[in-house]
């Protein structure tokens, strides 16, 4: 049988993989896809570092656009990010009739829905397991795995190069810029870092996850995206001394208003598994009504781990790509006809768990004026930590966690709590999630 030709369009980190590991299980790729699958083109910008990369074996050209309109090729693999010239590369890919790979977040949850469209329309399939939770099958398992089920919710740690992060400072007390460094060099970073450290990443493949999860449009604008960078070393070790772990959480729910889309640092139960899920490693929890809860674990990030899921994506278009258009697994789950249009909230009405530090004069009645106020918005406490001030010190810090409250209630309280004339500076609030 014929072999399918593959075009890559960028040969770095995930590219190279791609590369690497399409050559290196060829037969068995072949076995289990059915026919043999070839990258027979390869368009970079730097055209000598591509073609050391490819050994003199293939075309390669600097132009990505004499790849995306060649017709020998079947698939385009397009690896070069961000959501200018790979966006129209992409469009003109699916015009050109040609089934699209891509490891692009970015792309997806920002311009998915005109994607997805314009390949319906032609007939072709847009595949994007590399995406999200890079070598984890997650795309897979919720489109196809978790079918059966109502999904409740799913929370994730999404970005390798945050955890990575926290991680390292945790564990080796490294800085946070030389654990991004780390991060940077060992190919985990998106080009620019400050997509990962301030949360962006892990929003768009959140964006991604909640719309096969609810059958609603990718809607990157709207979720509510905070990163680690504000992050204290202080809040880390509060948390560990009340149990718990600070991780950069992507979070999704279905409630009767609507649904939650959120990134922001969360205290996680040490006790949960995926509260100790480490380094550039990824975890992704989700529960369906009939399942229950499932945990997908793997590495989020770098060359081989990312190429693993970019091959998924060839070998299950090369198995679809002769089956009835009607008939393929649609590329959000829903069949488009069936999408919902259930908004997603504001941040002001999600509810959730919250841990409040306070730096305080430490003087009789500051606790009571503190508590009061928290029991008048309906707020209430769960555990607390008082510190002793240090030697020769008259302020300290007190530190709450509360039960699950509407962010509202707490943003409130916070304000006439940081009025208070006892309360020194502004309370810190990180969001806490028992995921139980
Ligand atoms: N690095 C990782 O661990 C992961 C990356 N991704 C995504 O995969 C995509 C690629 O990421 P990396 O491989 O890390 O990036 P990279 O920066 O290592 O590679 C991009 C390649 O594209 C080439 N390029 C840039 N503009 C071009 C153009 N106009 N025409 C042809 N080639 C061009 C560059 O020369 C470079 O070789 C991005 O969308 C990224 O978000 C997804 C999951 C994991
Ligand atoms: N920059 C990303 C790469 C994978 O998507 C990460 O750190 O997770
Ligand atoms: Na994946």
């Amino acid at each position: 049988m014929k072999s399918i030709k593959v075009g890559l369009l960028g040969i770095g980190t995930v590219g190279s993989g791609t590369f690497d590991v399409l050559k290196r299980n060829q037969q068995e790729i072949a076995a289990r896809a059915g026919r043999a699958i070839e990258i027979t083109m390869v368009a970079d910008l730097d055209i000598e570092r591509a073609k050391q990369l490819t050994n003199g074996e293939i075309t390669v050209v600097n132009d990505a656009n004499l790849v995306v309109d060649h017709p020998d090729i079947d698939i385009v693999i397009e690896l070069i990010g961000g959501v200018g010239i790979a966006k129209t590369l992409v469009l003109k890919a699916i015009a050109n009739g040609k089934h699209v790979v891509t490891a692009n977040k970015a792309l997806i949850a920002a311009h998915g829905n005109e994607i997805f469209k314009a390949a319906q329309e032609k007939g072709v399939i847009v595949a994007f397991e590399a995406a999200v939770a890079g070598g984890i099958p997650i795309i897979k398992a919720l489109r196809e795995g978790l079918t059966a089920n109502r999904i409740q919710w799913l929370a994730g740690i999404i970005n390798g190069t945050t955890n990575f992060i926290l991680s390292e400072m945790r564990d080796k007390g490294l800085d946070f810029d030389v654990a991004l460094k780390d991060a940077q060099r060992l190919g985990y970073a998106e080009s620019d870092p400050t997509f990962d450290i301030e949360g962006i990443d892990a929003a768009h493949k959140l964006t991604i996850m909640a719309s096969i999860a609810f059958g609603i449009p990718v809607q990157f604008d709207k979720a509510y995206v905070e990163g680690i960078t504000k992050l204290q070393a202080t809040d880390i070790r509060y948390a560990e001394q009340l149990g718990y772990r600070i991780k950069l959480l992507g979070i999704t729910k279905r409630t009767n208003g609507g649904i939650e889309l959120r990134v922001h640092p969360t205290l996680i139960p040490t006790t949960r598994l995926i509260a100790n899920v480490e380094g550039a490693m990824n975890a992704v929890l989700v529960r369906g009504d009939a399942v229950g809860d499932t945990l997908y674990y793997g590495k989020g990030a770098g060359a081989e781990p990312t190429a693993s899921a970019v091959i998924a994506d060839l070998v299950d278009i090369t198995r679809l790509a002769t089956a009835d258009p009607e008939h393929r697994v649609p590329h959000l789950a829903f069949q488009p006809n069936a999408m919902a249009d259930t908004p997603i909230l504001p941040m002001a009405e999600i509810t959730t768990s919250y841990y409040l530090r306070m730096h305080v004069a430490d003087q009789r009645g500051v606790l009571a004026d503190v508590t009061r106020i928290l029991a008048d918005a309906s707020i209430s406490i769960d555990a607390m930590l008082q510190k002793e001030p240090a030697e020769g010190e008259t302020r300290t810090d007190i530190i709450m966690l509360t039960h699950q409250t509407q962010e509202k209630n707490v943003q409130a309280a916070i304000a006439k709590i940081e009025a208070l004339s006892t309360v020194v500076g502004s309370v810190t609030k990180i969001r806490l999630e028992g995921l139980g």
